[in-house]
């Protein structure tokens, strides 16, 4: 579904993506683990151009989107839970949700709030309350739910569990599988909480000052001992 093919970004003289090769196939959970600043969120807005490919190739569902404008990439079927989830906080759950539908067929409009709401019933509890007094997991599945409104084919997730309670980094794993299994969702995650995200994903990616240092199965990663000492056992 995604093959990058070494992907160099920048930001003005910072180089951020060294030659990234990241392969995405249908049907798979995929995760980028990395330190702080290794180029994990840059490599998921490099698919939106935000910062552009400065070289390198970037395809998705069979098609080059390297040099397509950013505001068309998410017609095609690519769609992103930002870090920090980015929820518009004075708007109510359900204006929140509208605004995921900007490019989608309002025809579809209630099939998709009914699957949403199926899925994070505490949404369509609470539908009419300010998403800025969600608590953090909520917000989370708010983030989640306005972006499964576009019916992605690709779903992106920047650092999900990110600052939620352990309960909920439970539960947003637990979403995620579901997403996959149950709703066949294809998704690319970045995350910091390299145990999590390597026994929720089929296969990883290991990224280090702009590099891919390592590829492998979830399981494989988990196993390994450089993975073991810089990201699981005391590391980040
Ligand atoms: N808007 C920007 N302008 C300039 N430099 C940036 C910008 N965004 C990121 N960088 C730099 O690019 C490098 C990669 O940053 P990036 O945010 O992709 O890392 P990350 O792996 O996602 O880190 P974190 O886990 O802390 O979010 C870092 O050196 C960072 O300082």
């Amino acid at each position: 579904m995604l093959h990058m093919e070494g992907v160099h970004a920048h930001y003005g003289h910072i180089h951020a993506l060294r030659g990234v090769d990241v392969t995405v196939q249908v049907g798979e959970i995929v995760t980028l683990i990395g330190a702080n600043g290794a180029g994990k969120s840059t490599l998921m807005m490099s698919l939106f151009g935000k910062p552009g490919a400065s070289s390198g190739r970037i395809v998705f569902d069979g098609e080059d989107i390297t040099r397509v404008p950013s505001h068309l990439i998410s017609r095609r079927g690519i769609a992103i839970v930002p870090e920090g989830r980015r929820i518009f906080p004075r708007m109510t759950v359900m204006e929140n949700l509208l605004m995921g539908t900007a490019f989608a067929d309002p025809a579809n409009f209630n099939a998709d709030i009914k699957r949403v709401y199926a899925m994070f019933p505490i949404l369509e509890e609470r539908a009419a309350q300010r998403a800025g007094t969600l608590s953090g997991g909520e917000q989370q599945m708010l983030a989640i739910g306005r972006a499964l409104m576009s019916r992605p084919k690709l779903l992106l997730l920047d650092e999900p569990s990110l600052g939620l309670a352990p309960i909920y980094i439970k539960r947003i794993f637990q979403i995620i599988r579901e997403l996959n299994t149950e709703h066949g969702m294809t998704v690319l995650l970045v995350e910091q909480n390299a145990h999590h995200a390597l026994r929720c994903a089929h296969r990883g990616y290991v990224l280090q000052h702009g590099e891919i240092v390592l590829a492998g199965t979830g399981q494989e990663l988990l196993a390994s001992e450089e993975v073991r000492a810089a990201y699981l056992e005391g590391g980040h």
